[in-house]
């Protein structure tokens, strides 16, 4: 492990000087899209500034036989479209590269980072086991950084998707100053972890818990509810991230169909205090746009708790309920949030900026 002194240092001569504070830009969608189709590509240009995050996804789900040509597309994507990617620009632009055992990856880095290395936010890792695969990664993209003359450092972001991954979350969220957050990686998940489920994230209608018995009618309906079989491993990568000042995300929801429960999914993710989520498809944009933004409501009551809250020390009643010093602070989450969303999307700063606070 290296010394507090050397973390913040450049692991290459001439790369950029690694940032000591991962900015807090909006991330509500991360959308996914394959450069190798056509189709799906040609719609990405459009999709700059109605999604914060457009993702070139280079690994599973894209074929074998497809790896170059989602490389090479993923290059004209982002040489090609100018709004795309960078500090300044409305939506960012990651990619996830395959994964480090594969014989694609080290042709992914270096195109990349040599092409479009401005242009690049954040470089997804798959399959991240411990500190190692960040120690690998972060001093290869030094090197490349300053081969490419590239002024700021590619952040990275980790998937977990293994029991080992999970089991060593907080070596992994502090193996380098460029980790910019986690991702949950609900399906290879499942299977490394030989739990008995076939979706990719979600729930499962036989993971729940029965109310008991009623003594006098014991055959009677006894009420059931489904419980979230990824509870544990958000609330993990929560802590973690919280610890070393990164960002936590939920990930896939595979049943595009059921926008209903991918809602439920992603708010629980929202309320336990995930920035973002992933979208495989168009239509999960809009739904974690909404969720992951706080309503009007929420803004409402915790403008006017700061309000009551004056110099934020002290308790007050506020609706029959008990406000102080940490709830002052709960609500600033929420307030500071909606500025940072305020100043991307017009349509939230005019409903934040709509609402009214009565004491
Ligand atoms: C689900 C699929 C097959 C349905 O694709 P479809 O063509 O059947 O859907 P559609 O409803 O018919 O599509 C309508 C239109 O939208 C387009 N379209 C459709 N999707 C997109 C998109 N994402 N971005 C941009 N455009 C898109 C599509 O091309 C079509 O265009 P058209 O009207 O011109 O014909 C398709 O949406 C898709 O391939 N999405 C991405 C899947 C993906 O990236 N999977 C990997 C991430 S999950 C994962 O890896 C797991 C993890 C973390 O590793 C672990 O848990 O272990
Ligand atoms: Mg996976």
């Amino acid at each position: 492990m290296r010394s507090s002194k050397d973390f913040f240092r450049p692991l290459a001569v001439g790369a950029p000087q690694p940032v000591t504070e991962i900015p807090a830009r909006p991330s509500r969608a991360i959308h996914f899209f394959d450069p190798s189709n056509e189709k799906m590509a040609a719609k990405v240009p459009q999709m700059v500034g109605s999604v914060d995050v457009l993702l070139g996804n280079l690994e599973d789900a894209v074929k074998a036989d497809n790896k170059e040509a989602a490389r090479a597309g993923l290059v004209r994507i982002a040489k090609e479209t100018a709004e795309l990617g960078g500090q300044s620009g409305p939506t960012q632009l990651w990619t996830r590269i395959n994964a480090l055992d594969s014989p694609w990856v080290l042709d992914d880095l270096t195109t990349l980072v040599t092409e479009i290395g401005d242009k690049l936010d954040v470089i997804m890792v798959p399959k991240v086991q411990g500190a190692e695969d960040i120690h690998y990664v972060d001093r290869l993209l030094a090197q490349l950084e300053a081969r490419a003359g590239l002024e700021r450092p590619i952040l990275v972001h980790a998937i977990l998707e293994t029991a080992r991954g999970v089991a060593n979350i907080e070596e992994i969220c502090g193996a380098s100053p460029r980790m910019q957050g986690l991702s949950l990686g609900p399906a290879d998940l499942a299977a490394d972890r030989r739990m008995k489920t076939t979706r990719v994230g979600g729930g499962h209608p036989g993971y729940l818990v029965r109310s008991d018995p009623d003594p006098d009618q014991p055959d009677a309906h006894r009420t059931t509810y489904q419980q979230d079989l990824w509870h544990y491993t958000i609330a993990r990568m929560v802590d973690a991230c919280a610890m070393h000042g990164i960002y936590p995300y939920y990930g896939p929801f595979g049943d595009i169909a059921d926008v209903v429960a991918c809602e439920d999914q992603f708010r629980n993710a929202f309320l336990l205090g995930c920035v973002g989520t992933w979208s495989l498809h168009p239509k999960q944009i809009e739904i974690a746009n909404r969720v992951f933004a706080p309503s009007a409501d929420d803004i409402r009551h915790a403008r006017r708790v700061v309000a009551a809250m004056g110099d934020g020390t002290g308790a007050v009643m506020l609706d029959g309920k008990m406000e102080d010093d940490a709830s002052l602070k709960q609500c600033l989450v929420m307030v500071e949030l909606a500025e940072q969303l305020a100043a991307i999307d017009p349509k939230l700063k005019a409903a934040y900026d709509a609402v009214e606070v009565s004491a």
